[in-house]
């Protein structure tokens, strides 16, 4: 993993200093900083030999930090509507999919039948510039990460998502309530100082409920 985030030097502005930082550390994204710091955070969310599906993965700064927490003997399935440049690693498989096609839930099967140990979704939509919309889109993304979360994540499990503050963030943060029991909300270090993206983050998902019979 990566040096802490209080190593980072202060004052610092987050573009420069973290972008120069992923650069010289070979990351292909600043993000990788945010994720690195979660799961430094959560050290028990993502162990090796772990299954992580990553999803708005590109251009792949999550998965190289996920491809070294899982190593060789977990599998981290990355998909974006962007094409991602492969991984050396063999326990890495990347995907173009959009997550909220019809046919999503089909394909994502076809590329790993899971399930998971953690999904995790920095996705976030092409901005409009109306916060409302904005807020609403990330919203839907979020929620149709969580949907995967409770249709193919372990009992135990982890989930963390990007979401916009604002609009119905609270209904979604009781939402993953519901499944999770226990419910974080994070900003990292890197995040860029006037954006309004945290991070939620389930933990421990609750078994589901057995079907009526
Ligand atoms: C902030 S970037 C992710 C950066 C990535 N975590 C990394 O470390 O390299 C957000 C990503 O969400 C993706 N995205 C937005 N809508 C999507 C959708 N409907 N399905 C899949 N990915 C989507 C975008 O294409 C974009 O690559």
């Amino acid at each position: 993993m990566l040096g802490t985030a209080s190593d980072m030097g202060k004052p610092y502005r987050p573009k420069d200093h973290y972008f120069q930082k992923a650069k010289q550390e070979g990351l292909r994204a600043r993000s990788a900083f945010k994720v690195d710091e979660i799961l430094k955070r959560f050290p028990t969310s993502v162990k090796k030999g772990a299954a992580v599906l990553d999803l708005g993965a590109a251009p792949g700064g999550f998965l190289q930090i996920l491809a070294d927490a899982v190593g060789m003997h977990g599998r981290v399935i990355g998909v974006d509507i962007s094409a991602i440049r492969p991984f050396s690693q063999k326990w890495v498989t990347t995907a173009v999919l959009d997550v909220l096609a019809d046919d999503f839930d089909a394909k994502l099967a076809a590329l790993y039948d899971g399930p998971y140990d953690a999904v995790i979704s920095d996705m976030a939509p092409k901005t409009s510039g109306i916060k409302g919309t904005d807020e609403a889109r990330s919203l839907r993304l979020a929620g149709k990460a969580l949907e995967v979360a409770a249709a193919r994540g372990k009992p135990g499990g982890t989930f963390v998502a990007k979401v916009f503050m604002g609009g119905d963030f609270e209904a979604f943060r009781d939402e993953v309530r519901k499944h999770f029991e226990e419910v974080k909300i994070v900003r990292p270090e890197a995040t860029r100082g006037a954006s309004m993206e945290v991070y939620v983050v389930g933990l421990r998902r609750r078994a589901p409920a057995p079907a009526a019979s």
